[in-house]
């Protein structure tokens, strides 16, 4: 194991929505948009405290960035799923999607719990052969191997706008592979939502024609 152990964060249970309405130290009431913002840079500090990295797993090579430490505490888990749906209200300005897709294992993770706290419906992306009834497909390349990712074809209706939602862009093979299943299903892509980033593989040249935001960018 390398880097750091995983700690809590400092921040609280407020949720985004409680934290806009707060006053701040000199008693006046800021903006709501300088709130958000103070408060989404704050929590991207605190949730890089708590992930931690592996060499040479799952094979020699490769830097595993392990995310399970943030929903190992409820402080860090409430504290991401708060950021990520103020990372959506700033990077994707249009509105809220009519669905949030998330891909298989880890974006099931916070998929679900976001799409709840929006408002709005999940639909999977799942590994090959994991979904009943008449399903899509699409071929992937990712980091270490290939594979198949399916939706079942009732999962997102023509025209309605998706959040593709995932914890992590390293070669871009996995959203991409989602992308083109969400257009077979005929939906909209709105955009692209990440945890993190692996440097140096340029998986956003991959995905074309939306926004990719990353909440713990370091740009
Ligand atoms: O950008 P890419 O090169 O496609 O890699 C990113 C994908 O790899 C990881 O999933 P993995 O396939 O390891 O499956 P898991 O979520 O089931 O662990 C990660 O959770 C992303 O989905
Ligand atoms: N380096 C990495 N760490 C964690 N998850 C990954 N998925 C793809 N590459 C990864």
């Amino acid at each position: 194991m390398s880097t750091q152990d995983a700690q809590a964060p400092a921040s609280s249970s407020t949720s985004a929505q409680q934290q806009h309405q707060q006053q701040d130290a000199s008693g006046r009431q800021p903006s709501s948009a300088s709130s958000a913002a103070a408060q989404l840079t704050g929590a991207k500090v605190e949730l890089r405290k708590v992930l931690r990295s592996f060499s040479d797993f799952p094979i020699p090579g490769i830097e595993f960035v392990d995310i399970m430490p943030l929903f190992a505490n409820p402080a860090a888990h409430n504290t991401l799923v708060d950021a990520l749906e103020l990372q959506i209200q700033e990077a994707f300005p249009g509105g809220r999607p009519d669905v949030i897709v998330g891909l298989d294992a880890r974006g099931f993770l916070f998929g679900p719990g976001l799409a709840l706290k929006l408002g709005v419906g999940f639909a999977a992306v799942r590994k090959k052969g994991k979904l009943p009834g008449p399903c899509v497909t699409a071929e992937y390349l990712k980091e270490y191997g290939a594979d198949f990712f399916q939706m079942q074809e009732d999962a997102v209706k023509p025209g309605q706008k998706v959040l593709i939602v995932d914890d992590i862009i390293a070669t871009g093979g996995s959203a991409k592979a989602a992308a083109e299943l969400v257009k077979q299903l005929k939906g909209d892509i709105t955009g692209f939502l990440f945890i993190l980033e692996i440097p140096g593989l340029n998986g956003r040249d991959k995905l074309e024609g939306a926004p990719v935001s990353i909440l713990m960018d370091d740009n």
